[in-house]
């Protein structure tokens, strides 16, 4: 469903992805991890089609990034950093317009917010305006319209950020819920998330993916926690 060749971006001086390729399969769930400035989200944001690479490419089922953006931006949802959304809407309000935008109308819009509003536990909130949410209220609002148009991919930057305990285990347990029908990438700095959710692990660093594997066999080859793969890889590598 997702397949990356050579990926490459810099901003100015800064190399911030440096020839990412992977692919993932419909029923993954992949987990991007790797030390601030890896260039996680970068990579997401190119995925997403919300910047161009400098070079290589990618598709998302089967539409290209950069020839078919339309199609891209159908096949996926996306929860950005920081949850971006329009302060002043309601929950309501900014749901619906996120509907419109994807022409999701009349029964379908409906039969849509009931299905997402629940499942993001946004009940409560449905009549506020985003401005007076709490972080991990906006990040649920965020997953929400990431999920309105029920993608077959879903591409999720660090998606239980400023959730309780209570509500990232809900959010992991979403995520696992959803993972047999889509492909879904998640970034993360939370290894127990990893092992949590993901079936597969690729850890990246100053641009570079350094490992592409699963949770267990990276703990059985380096006889090693999560926690402490990571670091070994990631020190040995920046050093
Ligand atoms: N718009 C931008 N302009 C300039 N530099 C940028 C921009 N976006 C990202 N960078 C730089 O690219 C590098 C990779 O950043 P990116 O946000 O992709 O990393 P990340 O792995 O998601 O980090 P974190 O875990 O801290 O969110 C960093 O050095 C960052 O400062």
């Amino acid at each position: 469903m997702i397949e990356v060749n050579g990926l490459r971006r810099r901003f100015g001086p800064v190399v911030a992805v440096d020839g990412v390729s992977f692919s993932a399969a419909k029923g993954q769930v992949l987990g991007l991890l790797g030390p601030n400035g890896a260039g996680k989200t970068t990579t997401m944001r190119m995925l997403t089609c919300y910047i161009r690479p400098d070079g290589g490419t990618a598709s998302v089922c089967g539409h290209d990034i950069l020839t078919d953006s339309i199609g891209v931006r159908r096949s996926l949802g996306y929860l950005a950093e920081n949850s971006p959304a329009y302060p002043e809407m309601t929950v309501g309000g900014f749901l619906k317009f996120i509907c419109d935008v994807r022409q999701i109308k009349g029964r379908r819009r409906k039969a849509a917010l009931d299905r997402v509003v629940p499942m993001c536990s946004i009940d409560s909130v449905y009549h506020q305006t985003i401005e007076t949410l709490s972080k991990g209220y906006k990040r649920r609002v965020g997953l929400a319209q990431a999920l309105i148009h029920d993608p077959d991919v879903l591409i999720l930057d660090e998606p239980t950020d400023g959730l309780d305990p209570n509500q990232k285990h809900e959010v992991r347990k979403l995520i696992g819920a959803m993972a047999k029908d889509k492909c879904i990438i998640i970034s993360t700095h939370i290894l127990e998330e990893v092992e949590a959710v993901c079936s597969r692990a690729i850890i990246v660093a100053r641009g570079k993916v350094l490992v592409d594997s699963t949770p267990q066999e990276l703990k059985d080859k380096h006889h090693a926690s999560l926690d402490e793969v990571f670091r070994k890889i990631t020190r040995s590598k920046c050093a």
